[in-house]
């Protein structure tokens, strides 16, 4: 394949059509490994970690390089069942692009596409990682020492699409962009028995609502609130029948914050209010509280002042000056190790937001996004 003739379109849309969860991505990692093998670059070089199977890195040797730039994707989906009813929809049941990483993938491949026919000043390492849902793939990585030696970017970049801006535009901000989030997995435990004999039973049931709504108090009571954050419980199962008091209820949500500490607090406040509900149900549990790596997205100072006064004089460019969001990326680790900066591409779909399992992104919005970080990048191998 020609890399002029590369049709983004139909590339987002396979992507798309063939979405797979974190650490099972082999397909995509093979498809996107195979178009890039193709373009027989002389300047390029394709890494594989054997601990990371699903993971993919490209090296592009500079022709004068004073450093090396970084380029992250992640490559995931999710467990969602796509109801868009497009055309390429997923064919993988269950399985969903609803975060949109099919075109920040898509984007990664217009900008890697472009420096592997016409040679970088710098050096540049495209990193397509998996597990930036769950499993903080990025961190995984990092944890390896996979980025060291010529392998280790001086500068990390990175994107994450917006239902809510328009398709094309550009948006960032100095210092937090995205919150610190940490993963709740509670199992309780209990003596089930016969729905009308609850005083012969613990009842999981009943405890697993009680911790939902006691940790609701956690934001309103503990945290400082200019500061903000956010619990939800996402998943709560238990149970068979509406006669039988179950012997075990699972939960899982999410605690978020834009500072550190705030979420180190709300961890504790979680595992005090779980021990409580146990004592007070007379129930057991196993509590496992996982930040990983999502740490907060703090972007780097000067990284972000070049990406800024780039983009917002680049006539081309659509920028706006964005506010912090309770997502989260693992890609905060990676730029607390790696100065960098993380922005949003929007994709214009104003009706449905992140994670819902009807976003159909506006796929014009690739094409800006290519071309915005090409002339970025570009430019700041040249300073
Ligand atoms: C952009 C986005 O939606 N990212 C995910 C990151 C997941 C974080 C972690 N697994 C958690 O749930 O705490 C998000 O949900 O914000």
């Amino acid at each position: 394949m020609a890399i002029a003739d590369i049709d983004l379109i139909a590339i987002r849309r396979h992507l798309h059509t063939y979405p797979e969860l974190s650490m099972a991505e082999f397909k995509t990692q093979a498809y996107l490994k195979d178009i890039i093998l193709s373009w027989e670059s002389p300047w390029l070089t394709i890494r594989e970690i054997p601990a990371v199977p699903t993971a993919l890195l490209v090296r592009l040797t500079g022709s004068n390089p004073k450093r090396t730039v970084g380029y992250r994707t992640d490559i995931d989906a999710l467990p969602i069942s796509e109801e868009t009813q497009l055309p390429y929809a997923s064919q993988n049941a269950g399985v969903m692009h609803a975060c949109g990483h099919d075109i920040h993938m898509t984007v990664a491949l217009g900008v890697l596409a472009h420096f592997a026919e016409h040679q970088p000043t710098d050096n540049m390492i495209f990193l397509f990682q998996p597990a930036e849902e769950e499993q903080a793939g990025g961190k995984q990585l990092y944890e390896l020492g996979t980025f060291v030696d010529e392998w280790r970017p001086d500068e990390f970049y990175a994107l994450h699409d917006q239902p809510a801006m328009p398709a094309g535009q550009i948006a960032t901000r100095q210092g937090t962009l995205f919150a610190g989030t940490t993963e709740i997995h509670l199992t309780i435990k209990g003596h089930g028995g016969h729905a009308a004999f609850p005083h012969q039973a613990q009842d999981v049931i009943v405890a697993a609502a009680s911790f939902v709504m006691a940790v609701q108090t956690v934001v309103s009571r503990n945290v400082d609130p200019v500061h903000g954050g956010v619990i939800t419980i996402g998943k709560l199962q238990a149970g068979t029948i509406g006669n039988v008091i179950p012997n075990e209820a699972q939960l899982a949500g999410t605690i978020r914050a834009f500072q550190q500490a705030d979420l180190e607090m709300m961890q504790q406040r979680v595992r005090e209010i779980a021990q409580s509900l146990a004592t007070m149900y007379g129930v057991t549990f196993d509590l496992e509280l996982n930040q990983g790596g999502y740490w907060p997205v703090n972007n780097d100072e000067k990284t972000t002042a070049a990406f800024m006064t780039f983009m917002a004089n680049d006539e081309d460019v659509d920028f706006a000056v964005s506010q912090p969001a309770m997502t989260g990326e693992d890609f905060g680790y990676l730029i607390n190790q790696i100065p960098g900066t993380m922005f949003w591409l929007g994709v214009g779909d104003a009706e449905h937001g992140l994670h819902d399992s009807h976003l159909a992104p506006d796929e014009s919005a690739i094409e800006p996004g290519v071309h915005a970080m090409i002339k970025f990048l570009d430019w700041r191998m040249k300073q």
